[in-house]
């Protein structure tokens, strides 16, 4: 296997005739990590991989990967590989001839090009069905198939599109704890396209969140969970309660929201010096405890709207404050200590470090 490479996205854009789908976004993405770009449908994570690879022309910018400016080179000379979707299998051809399709037209005679394939074969576990056709294999082993053949050329990194939504949701998490096996052991870089927040958790070391064809944030799953950077992390992740409000406050990095006809809330974060109009604050959904705020501005009285249990943590949502919706993920232990129905009106609080400011995306 070659070397893992850097890639280095530099002020790229892509512009569909009238659509920008990606705008001018900057991203390194260090050697040898495994990194997933996600979002919603439409935010530009394909657009942005297909730039990588070379299937789709970067309309500004430049994208290095190691040393080498690949912007303008064809994808078979970029040094990358591209696993897709729907696996693009040769139905006729057996999974030797499958996996050396991409070594017999770069030439390389046939004995050499089948014993490299036959490696790859046995890396991936699959050197006993390797003169089957690819119908007769289960969706698990068509996908190793699509991964022997994109690595059979040895890439600097891999690109992934979604390469897990064919699968079973059985299937789907073993697999994924493959990719990651697979990842580690080769040591290249990963990129990986999916809109699934779990599975990016699951597996990455860098998750970049796209937003309308832009990043609102790349960083280590912990970071991203812990400390969204803005209110559309925070939504899109979940496990936040994002709340709105007009800035009555704001002293160092703490920072005071008021909520149109409704309450007043405190948060922490160094963007809020930047911040005298109106903030955006995150509340943790499983930090929030029932039970009256030690300090203005840490809680509210609301009146509970539903009762989700979900077996090991039951799942309140409250209105009130002049706040919607708000969640809390209570322990089922903690729930049936004290355990409450929909319509009663009740305290909820959290700590100083629970409830933090969230920062704006500057466009
Ligand atoms: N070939 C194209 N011509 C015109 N517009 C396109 C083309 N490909 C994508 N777009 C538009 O660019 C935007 C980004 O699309 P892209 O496929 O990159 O998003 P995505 O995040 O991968 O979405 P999904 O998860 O649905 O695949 C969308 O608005 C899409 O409609």
């Amino acid at each position: 296997m070659s070397k893992a490479a850097e890639i280095d996205i530099v002020s790229v854009s892509k512009i569909y005739g009238s659509t920008t789908a990606v705008h001018e976004i900057s991203l390194k993405i260090p050697a040898g990590t495994y990194c997933c770009l996600l979002g919603p449908s439409g935010c530009g994570k394909t657009s942005t991989l297909r730039m990588i690879a070379g299937h789709e022309s970067i309309s500004t910018g430049d994208i290095r990967l190691g040393n080498s400016v690949i912007t303008d080179l064809p994808p078979a000379r970029r040094g990358t590989a591209m696993m897709f979707q729907s696996y693009a299998l040769f139905p006729h051809l057996d999974l030797v001839d499958n996996v050396a399709f991409s070594l017999k037209m770069k030439g390389v005679e046939k004995d050499e090009r089948r014993a490299k394939a036959m490696d790859m074969l046995r890396l991936m576990q699959l050197e006993a069905y390797a003169t089957r056709r690819p119908a007769q294999l289960s969706g698990g082993q068509q996908q190793r198939v699509a991964l022997a053949r994109a690595l059979i050329t040895d890439p600097e990194a891999l690109l992934l599109d979604e390469p897990l939504s064919a699968l079973d949701p059985f299937l789907k998490i073993r697999m994924r704890a493959e990719l990651k096996k697979l990842q580690t052991s080769l040591g290249i870089t990963f990129v990986h396209v999916t809109h699934s927040q779990e599975e990016a958790m699951a597996l990455a070391d860098i998750i970049v969140i796209m937003n309308d064809g832009r990043i609102e944030q790349a960083a280590h799953p912990r970071v991203v969970f812990e400390k969204p950077a803005t209110a559309f992390v925070a939504k899109f992740m979940g496990d936040h309660n994002v709340i709105s409000g007009r800035v009555t406050k704001s002293e160092g990095d703490e920072l005071m929201i008021s909520v149109p006809a409704g309450g007043d809330f405190l948060a922490i974060g160094a963007e809020a010096a930047g911040l005298t109009d109106t903030a955006d604050i995150a509340v943790r959904t499983d930090h929030v405890r029932v039970a009256p705020a030690a300090e203005k501005g840490l809680g509210f009285t609301g009146s509970v709207s539903n009762v989700e249990y979900r077996g090991s943590s039951v799942k309140l949502t409250v209105n009130g404050a002049g706040v919607e919706d708000f969640t809390a993920i209570l322990s089922d232990k903690d729930f049936f200590a004290n355990p409450v129905k929909v319509g009663d009106a009740i305290p909820l609080s959290w700590e100083r470090e629970d409830a933090l400011v969230l920062g704006r995306l500057k466009h």
